[in-house]
């Protein structure tokens, strides 16, 4: 595969974007739709690999699905009526797919054997076989890795369950069996994860209740089809607010995004740094969304702790590109999560911007960004994606702001959550 040179010394970033649909959203659109009695109609789906994966294992259970120019139509089935799969749940590189359908599909009367791709058959899923199991579903697999096998269920029953690691993803599967269970499960998080599963049961007409740190499920698998507009991806958007911030004699504004507070953690840490992100058009229903505006600007390096990361967790390696161009040192702790995503996204971030000339130490659970290293190549240099979405897109707008020649190795991995990227950097970069 071919490497594709970047676009660097970029003299502005200007205009207007409305980001592609939230992916985290998404999923849960096309799940909970799946399983509701009637139609749902889906306006802003993101149409990207990760959500192809949830939608296609859909499809294999039987569940039908429309696409038109403007929406996407679930027609849902009872989750005692989906129909055995005619070979293995190709996750592909997701790992909310994998986990949220576990949880969701863990009681069914036929075996299910997940698969995906070599990143994603690294990653850990005894997290959620763990719960699950004492939940009374039965997997097979070989070290807690893809592929996994769900055997026939017998029945769930309720559980208490303190999250030994603060994941949406785990809540969000045990939230999806305990809905399926006998008894109340109750989930105990140590920190607050993004809340869109909860929210959008309530929409279907099932409602979770929070008390504390607690979320209280109740069993209930009766929902009902409902129409939902998915907003801008905050992950997404985050690759711009800090372009634009970067980028000198830049104004951007980013309409319709997600500032659900359980997501919303990168604009509370950039505004720390001294960001100016300006709010227009909010809209607080449901999952509120606003429009920003960001403008050049100079930074302060901060502290980032554990507390931080949960909000914030997918946009860390653009606070890294951030803390790189601010003024002092950034010090990042509490975030050990990132080993384990697409990449170890510890590792990834620290070597390839560091070949653009920052200067970051790895630590075991973060960073330490030495602050104010201007980003310079004297030779040609090849940055790698490493096959991760994020990576690539962070390195394409680290390229902005190096002087030299840049090219990006697996740029294709942004097709994961972000397929029309390349083409927004063109529309919106002037260099
Ligand atoms: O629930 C979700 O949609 C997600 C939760 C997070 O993962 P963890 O639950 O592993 O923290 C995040 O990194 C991922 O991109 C999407
Ligand atoms: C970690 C991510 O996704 P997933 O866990 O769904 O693969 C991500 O999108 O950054």
């Amino acid at each position: 595969m071919t490497n594709r040179q970047l676009k660097t010394a970029a003299t502005g970033i200007n205009g207007q974007l409305t980001v592609p649909g939230d992916k985290s959203i998404s999923h849960r659109a096309v799940m909970l739709g799946s399983i509701a009695t009637g139609e749902t109609t889906i306006y802003g789906l993101l149409d990207s690999d990760d959500v192809r994966n949830t939608l296609g294992a859909m499809q294999q259970l039987g569940v039908t699905v429309d696409w038109y120019d403007d929406r996407v139509v679930v027609h849902g089935r009872p989750l005692t009526t989906l129909t055995e799969p005619d070979g293995p749940l190709d996750m592909g590189n997701s790992g909310t797919s994998t986990r949220l359908l576990m949880g969701l599909l863990a009681n069914q009367p036929f075996p299910m054997t997940f698969v995906g791709d070599a990143s994603l058959s690294t990653r850990p899923l005894a997290r959620v076989i763990d719960p699950l199991t004492k939940m009374g579903a039965r997997f097979v697999s070989t070290n807690h890795r893809l592929p996994v096998t769900t055997m026939p269920g017998f029945g769930l029953h309720g559980i208490h369950y303190r999250l030994p690691v603060a994941s949406a993803q785990v809540k969000s599967a045990l939230i999806l069996s305990g809905l399926q269970a006998e008894g109340e499960t109750v989930i105990t998080e140590p920190l607050a994860t993004r809340d869109h599963t909860e929210r959008m049961l309530h929409h279907f007409g099932v409602d979770v209740v929070r008390e504390g740190q607690d979320i209280i499920v109740t069993p209930n698998t009766a929902l009902t089809g409902a129409t939902i507009n998915v907003p801008g991806d905050i992950s997404s958007a985050a690759f711009w607010i800090v372009a634009a911030l970067l980028v000198p004699n830049s104004e951007l504004r980013l309409t319709g995004v997600g500032i659900n507070p359980t997501r919303d953690g990168i604009l509370r840490l950039l505004r720390r740094m001294g960001a100016v992100i300006e709010m227009d058009n909010v809209i607080s229903e449901g999952e509120p969304t606003a429009d920003l505006i960001v403008r050049t600007q100079a930074l302060q390096g901060t502290a980032v702790t554990s507390e931080d990361i949960p909000t914030a967790v997918d946009e860390i390696p653009m606070l890294v590109l951030a803390a790189t161009q601010a003024f002092g040192d950034t010090l990042i702790t509490g975030a050990q999560e990132l080993h384990v995503k697409e990449t170890d996204r510890i590792a990834t971030v620290t070597t390839q911007l560091n070949k653009l000339g920052a200067n970051i130490e790895a630590r075991e659970d973060g960073f330490l960004v030495h602050g104010g290293t201007p980003l310079h190549v004297d030779e040609p240099t090849v940055v790698d994606s490493s096959g991760d979405h994020r990576i690539g897109m962070m390195l394409a707008i680290a390229a902005l702001l190096t002087e030299g020649e840049v090219a990006l190795a697996n740029a294709d991995s942004v097709s994961v959550s972000y397929p029309s990227f390349f083409a927004d950097l063109e529309r919106l970069v002037e260099a």
